[in-house]
């Protein structure tokens, strides 16, 4: 992403930062020690999934990486790191999925729910996930899964998080967004997005695990690896793992706040009468993701050259535009809308 991005999403920070209401952090907690630290358990077992999506390259091809070399690069002192192949038989077809989307599949009713012969291969394969890593919303569940895709949108190194409220998690992308020497990823930025939403979350598969972080890097096609995108993935996961060797060694963070992008519609194309797609993303949009949509903006381009205009209020911030494997779902793009994600301080817990 480029300079002009980076320095306001920093100047958007540091505003948020400066404004940051103690008081208001402190009222969120009952566990608050007296120097304001909420002290939380170790996060001691961590799993690496990739090929959760069989065509998403990058995460296939680390974990494979890290299962054969027994994992010198992702060991860290006091930490259990599983790197763990999601979907087999997808990753071996090079496809999303064999039967239904694996990332859609992890609600408590499909994990619980009996095996019979015609029930997906990916509902099968998430009660087994389930029953490693989880089970799902227990104290037996794994602490944190890193959760790794690729996207054909051109979203860069987006870190996704799933709750507004896990502290841990808010932490970690504190972490690798700016700190030392500049972020992580400087001079690149890397997009927080929530999908926290009362219709639009989905049962992912790292939705096992306490602390849920999706990372989605792109853009590269499904069925492609591209050096530069498998570089940015696996400085993020190195970051992470160092955040939380640090935190289970005894540092305490303090209270911190960051630019995230929270999902609020999902945006289909044009159809016509037998549902078929009557429009492209506007050349305009392609390639925008993060970059203010303002009202009268040009979304789409039909086949005669007409340009169909963004007709909300307010500006949003589109992601995913243009996602191959969402067209099957019908969707074009999503909009979000950007909010400050706050987090207590925090440190691990002594006993
Ligand atoms: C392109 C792609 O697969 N994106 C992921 C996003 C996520 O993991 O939350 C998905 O739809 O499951
Ligand atoms: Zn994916």
């Amino acid at each position: 992403m480029e300079e002009e991005q980076r320095d306001a999403n920093n100047s958007w920070d540091l505003i948020h930062f400066s404004l940051l209401d103690v008081a208001s952090i402190e009222s969120r907690s009952g566990e608050m020690t007296s120097s304001h630290f909420a002290e939380e358990a170790p996060v001691r077992r961590v799993a690496l999934f990739g090929g959760t999506h069989g065509n998403e390259l990058s995460g296939v091809f680390l974990v494979k990486h890290w299962q054969q070399e027994g994992e010198p690069e992702i060991r860290r002192p006091g930490l259990q790191t599983k790197p763990f192949m999601a979907n087999p038989r997808a990753v071996e077809k090079c496809c999303r999925y064999i039967d239904c989307d694996l990332n859609r599949v992890f609600e408590k009713e499909n994990l619980g729910k009996p095996l019979a012969e015609n029930t997906p291969y990916e509902v099968q394969r998430a009660q087994e996930i389930n029953s490693i890593f989880g089970p799902k919303g227990s104290r037996d569940a794994y602490d944190l899964i890193f959760d790794l895709h690729n996207t054909t949108a051109n979203m860069g190194s987006t870190l996704i998080l799933e709750s507004s409220r896990d502290d841990f998690t808010i932490q970690m992308c504190s972490y690798i967004k700016i700190f030392p020497p500049q972020g992580a990823l400087a001079p690149e930025v890397c997009p927080v997005f929530l999908i926290e939403h009362p219709h639009l979350k989905y049962a992912t598969t790292r939705s096992v695990a306490k602390h849920p972080v999706g990372v989605e890097v792109g853009p590269q096609p499904h069925g492609v690896l591209r050096a530069d995108i498998l570089e940015k993935m696996r400085k993020i996961v190195r970051h992470g793992l160092d955040f939380i060797r640090m935190f289970n060694a005894g540092q305490a963070f303090p209270p911190c706040t960051i630019e995230a992008y929270k999902i609020v519609e999902k945006v289909d194309y044009p159809r016509g009468k037998n549902n078929e797609i009557t429009a492209l993303i506007h050349p305009d949009l392609q390639d925008q993701d993060w970059r203010p949509l303002h009202p009268g903006d040009p979304i789409f381009l039909t086949m005669e050259g007409e340009a169909i205009l963004y007709e909300g209020e307010t500006t949003v911030y589109p992601a995913f535009v243009n996602e191959a494997a969402y067209y099957e779902k019908q969707q074009a793009f999503v909009k979000t809308v950007k909010e400050a994600l706050s987090a207590r301080g925090i440190r691990v817990s002594q006993n």
